[in-house]
């Protein structure tokens, strides 16, 4: 059985403050979510410790957004395996797009990252996901199978999220279709060699759209930015009716 798995990725969002206050609204609204689904929120560093304090004992798990592939150096600016594991951090957010966009983040880097988080003991979610530019030159599926060919070496696929995020539908409100995020998300199981590996749809989910996507038998979970900052819309998403 595959095992559904809701993560909000924060991205630059959220003091410490803001964070606090957002719990506050959020774990109200938990208690009918079924307990088979797997909540994650992604929060930037500076609010991990935090976090952490005042989720223990809850059911909702940490990740952050990016880990580095040694375990100490120097290497300004980045964020290690052991220090995240620490303080009770059990999700990693690997490869994002805007990582790769903004931040050289390359398929090479993607897999030395996906390594060490699995040697420190997180759980890493692989971003994959195509432009519009390459979905209008039909290079969709190809783009993907690269991606994953080359973050997956010598990965461990029994500790693994795959997260979907087509790039143009990314903070645009330009939704994937869900059964065309279902095809893709087939595509994406049929590279893999454990077919337990949850995979997620990620680009503009929302309240009004979740209960289609996860209808989708493909579809294992969700990847959430805009919509997983508010309590009221988030908590929506996890209580997505089936
Ligand atoms: O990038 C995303 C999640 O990682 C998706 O962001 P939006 O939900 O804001 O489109």
């Amino acid at each position: 059985m595959r095992k559904v798995v809701i993560a909000g990725n924060w991205k630059m969002y959220k003091t410490q403050a803001q964070a606090l206050e957002f719990l506050q609204g959020f774990m109200l609204e938990l208690d009918n979510v079924p307990e088979e689904r797997e909540i994650i929120l992604c929060a930037p560093f500076t609010d991990l410790a935090l976090l952490s304090k005042n989720l223990h004992g809850s059911r909702v798990q940490l990740g952050a957004q990016n880990v580095h592939w040694e375990e100490a150096g120097a290497y300004t600016g980045e964020i290690s395996g052991p220090m995240l594991a620490e303080i009770g951090v059990r999700y990693v957010v690997v490869g994002h797009s805007e990582r790769r966009q903004y931040f050289g983040e390359t398929d090479q880097t993607v897999n030395l990252r996906l390594k060490a988080a699995q040697k420190y003991g997180l759980t890493p979610i692989l971003c994959v996901g195509e432009t519009k530019q390459q979905r209008d030159a039909g290079e969709t599926e190809i783009l993907i199978y690269t991606q994953l060919e080359k973050a997956l070496v010598g990965v461990d696929q029994e500790k693994l999220i795959i997260a979907y995020e087509p790039i143009w539908a990314i903070g645009t409100g330009d939704t994937c279709e869900a059964k065309e995020a279902n095809r893709i998300i087939g595509l994406i199981r049929s590279r893999l060699s454990n077919q337990n590996v949850p995979i997620q749809y990620g680009g503009s989910v929302k309240p009004t759209n979740i209960d289609e996507i996860m209808a989708q038998p493909e579809i294992d979970g969700a990847l959430v930015g805009g919509a997983s900052l508010e309590p009221q819309s988030f908590s929506r998403i996890v209580n997505y009716q089936v």
